[in-house]
């Protein structure tokens, strides 16, 4: 066995438990058994050694058989080397002494159970030369000054620095002399005011207590003056400090100050920090002085003038900041030809090749260039995955390429003359639904993805491919393309296409497509055949002549834009840390339009913000309208106050965030009263379904059978209550999902 295995299979509780502190390390299993393939060992590498090897004794053979881990051909290897090419050298090596090269272990081998001692010993950080050994040395000019640390060697200040210590220091005078009455002991605990007395002044018992303390070693550390930057009257550099004799050291490290932190706003708020600079109230802040000031005037008068005032403090301000260009958006929308937007979700059962359809109609539409996925190629093969390197285009992330799997949404573009669309790659794996719900919200058709090969398609029907089609359905999609991938694994058997149109058109039209929004492509995404090019294999122009993928994706009708419903946007994602942009969000608009400089409202934190700079399609523009996809820069809001899922709306039509909703929901499972997630796009929060009101016709949606019944059946319409664990921002009609313990139970329209 050999040293990596013995440290893999030992069990520390018996080792500790049979040492007996002795030096005990073989017992005479393991010392017959190291002894033997030592023997064993030495006699391959002497018949693998060239003639003129005589000179290499046993000892040497055996040591290198050691330090390989009786590897024949490295030691075999290493011994050419160390005693064939510098004989000389070795000769005195050998007579030299013992130590040999492999001396650290080696002269007191050790076969059988393991030891700790000799597995460290030849490590290499033990070895390191004198002259390549790491020496600290101290900075020659200890930093001071405002960002540098505590030490006492504080630089010439600059005038601002001076100016900024001065002013510190008059309003701390200022504080203590102005703080009275209640105000006064609380002063007095301020922190920076103790820290005014200095060491000297605390005399006996705490000062002789922590005296002690220091010359235990914990050495005392007095706070700075209130004035942080203000010069020692004789500097003692750390330098010297560390070099004072033990006898003094103390003394040297009391005079070490710590630098004093400015207290935080909950300590200025315990401590009485009146008149440090506030900061700028929040709106909450805002919105509660005013609502207390109007109900303080209010006293005495009418009740109408109190809700009037009250209802004005709650007013957000939605003024356009100067920046705006005042523009009439749709107008602007109007002036300018726009081809056809549209947003598809590419769904479908793990593995069933979306990622790799999507990355071969981008390159073949050369949205992404042959050197880029020659790149990924070599780098797909390097993990042992070449057949990804096309899906690489859309799995962008490091563990989605690992993986082989699609764990979150990517979105990409392509144009055609017609329609400029984008794409939105949804994960298949069942883990990662909320992220293809997420998709799916913003999709305007979906491509539904299937495997054709043997075998593969009867289970995606099991798996995920019933599940999204169904999912995107409730989300209102109505058009599905449906992409019979892999068919060259069946030698483009017509049969086998014809097997699997006919079971999925089955299920789709059970779940609310109608035929003719219904097509299938025979195609393979690995290959090329019918997505951009249309096939030239005979085994499948035989009988197949009908569109491509992208034909067929370019019969899609130009999509119906809310432009005049009030503003509506799901954050889908945030950015942070720009230098010119610190906080920006991307969304595709629901509803209604906006421009730069337009006011907006986040909810659920209801807080206002500014829209600074936006870019549609990653390009800057002036204004944007719903159907576009776009990253809004922001100004005026803290990044806490979002987060992905939120909602933006229009202060002036807001979306209101409620506790509790009514919808009228496809069951997939069981539904009973019971815990659920909600999903709203990127929005997820947790509730319970409290109340099944009545089963409902599913052609006529009228109330049908006995009202609140206990339980709803797969399959089956009903009317639910929901009552959520926080409030969000939900309105009618917006198409919810339910899901429970990782498994979508329903989905529907809010009423
Ligand atoms: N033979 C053959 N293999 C394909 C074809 N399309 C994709 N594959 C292979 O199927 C495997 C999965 O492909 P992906 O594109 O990652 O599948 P996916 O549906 O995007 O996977 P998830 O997003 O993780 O659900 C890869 O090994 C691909 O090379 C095809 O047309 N023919």
């Amino acid at each position: 066995m050999s040293r990596h295995k013995l440290v893999k299979s030992l069990d520390l509780d018996d080792e500790l438990e049979d040492y007996d502190g002795g030096d005990d390390y073989g017992d005479e299993d393991g010392e017959s058994y190291g002894t033997e393939n030592l023997r064993l060992g030495t006699i391959k590498v002497r018949e693998l050694l060239p003639q003129g090897s005589g000179h290499i004794n046993d000892k040497q053979i055996q040591e290198a058989l050691w330090h390989y881990y009786y590897d024949v051909d490295k030691s075999v290897a290493y011994l050419r080397k160390e005693y064939m090419a510098k004989p000389k050298k070795e000769q005195k090596k050998a007579t030299g002494g013992s130590r040999s090269s492999f001396q650290p272990h080696m002269h007191e081998r050790r076969v059988g159970p393991f030891s700790f001692s000799d597995f460290f010993k030849d490590m290499p950080w033990l070895n390191v030369p004198k002259d390549r050994q790491a020496v600290f040395i101290a900075p020659l000019y200890p930093r001071g000054g405002l960002l540098g640390g505590s030490s006492d060697d504080a630089p010439k200040m600059s005038k601002l620095q001076a100016l900024a210590a001065a002013r510190k220091k008059k309003a701390q005078e200022q504080k203590l002399n102005g703080a009275s009455g209640m105000e006064r002991p609380m002063a007095e605990l301020s922190l920076s005011d103790r820290a005014n007395c200095s060491a000297d002044k605390i005399e006996s018992p705490m000062a002789t207590s922590t005296m002690k303390q220091s010359s235990r070693g914990f050495p005392l550390r007095k706070r700075k003056n209130s004035d942080p930057h203000e010069i020692p009257a004789k500097p003692v550099s750390r330098m010297e400090q560390m070099s004072n004799s033990d006898d003094n050291a103390n003394t040297a490290l009391l005079s070490l100050e710590l630098d004093q932190a400015e207290p935080s706003a909950f300590a200025s708020t315990m401590f009485n920090s009146k008149d440090r600079s506030s900061p700028r109230p929040s709106p909450d802040d805002v919105v509660i002085a005013a609502q207390s000031k109007g109900v303080l005037k209010t006293t005495g008068e009418k009740k109408t003038d109190q809700i009037t005032a009250n209802v004005e403090a709650l007013k957000v301000d939605d003024t356009r900041r100067a920046t705006s260009k005042n523009l009439d958006v749709l107008k602007e929308f109007e002036k300018v030809a726009k081809k056809n937007e549209a947003n598809f979700v590419v769904i479908g059962h793990v593995d069933a090749g979306k990622s790799t359809l999507m990355g071969r109609l981008l390159y073949d539409l050369k949205v992404v260039d042959q050197r880029t996925i020659d790149r990924y190629r070599r780098d797909a093969e390097k993990m042992g995955k070449s057949s990804f390197a096309l899906a690489w285009v859309l799995d962008q992330g490091t563990e989605e390429r690992s993986r082989g799997v699609t764990i979150d949404i990517a979105v990409n573009k392509f144009s055609t003359d017609k329609t400029n669309f984008t794409i939105l790659d949804a994960p298949g794996h069942q883990d990662f639904i909320p992220n293809m719900i997420a998709g799916a919200s913003q999709a305007d058709f979906a491509v539904l993805v299937i495997d054709a090969s043997t075998g593969a398609f009867e289970s995606g029907l099991r798996g995920q491919t019933k599940e999204h089609a169904l999912l995107v359905r409730s989300m209102g999609v109505s058009r599905i393309i449906i992409a019979v991938n892999k068919l060259e694994t069946v030698s483009w058997s017509q049969e086998r296409f014809d097997e699997i149109s006919q079971q999925v058109s089955a299920f789709l039209s059970s779940a609310g497509f109608q035929p003719k929004n219904i097509a299938f492509i025979p195609c393979s995404g690995l290959h090329g055949d019918n997505i951009v090019r249309r096939s030239t294999e005979p085994a499948l122009t035989s009988w197949y002549s009908g569109s491509t993928l992208v034909e067929e994706l370019d019969k899609s009708e130009p999509v119906t834009r809310a432009l005049d419903k009030p503003l509506r946007i799901t954050i889908g994602d945030i950015f942070r840390g720009g230098v010119q942009n610190p906080l920006s969000v991307s969304g595709r608009i629901e509803s209604g339009s906006l421009q730069v400089g337009d006011a907006l409202l986040t909810q659920p934190a209801t807080q206002k913000c500014f829209i600074k700079a936006l870019e549609v399609d990653s390009e800057p523009a002036d204004w944007a309208v719903a159907g576009q996809n776009v990253t809004l820069h922001l100004s005026d809001i803290d990044p806490i106050h979002l987060k992905i899922g939120d909602l933006l709306c229009s202060p002036s039509s807001p979306i209101i965030n409620i506790k509790e909703f009514k919808a009228k929901v496809l069951a997939f499972e069981f539904l009973t009263p019971m815990q659920i997630d909600v999903h709203r796009g990127r929005l997820h929060t947790t509730g319970k379904i409290r109340e099944i009101s009545s089963l409902l016709d599913k052609v006529t949606g009228a109330t049908a059978g006995k009202k609140r019944p206990r339980i709803v059946k797969p399959g089956q319409l009903a009317r639910v209550i929901v009552e959520l664990e926080t409030a969000a921002p939900l309105e009618p009609p917006g198409r919810v999902v339910l899901r429970s313990n990782g498994a979508t139970v329903a989905a529907g329209l809010l009423e």
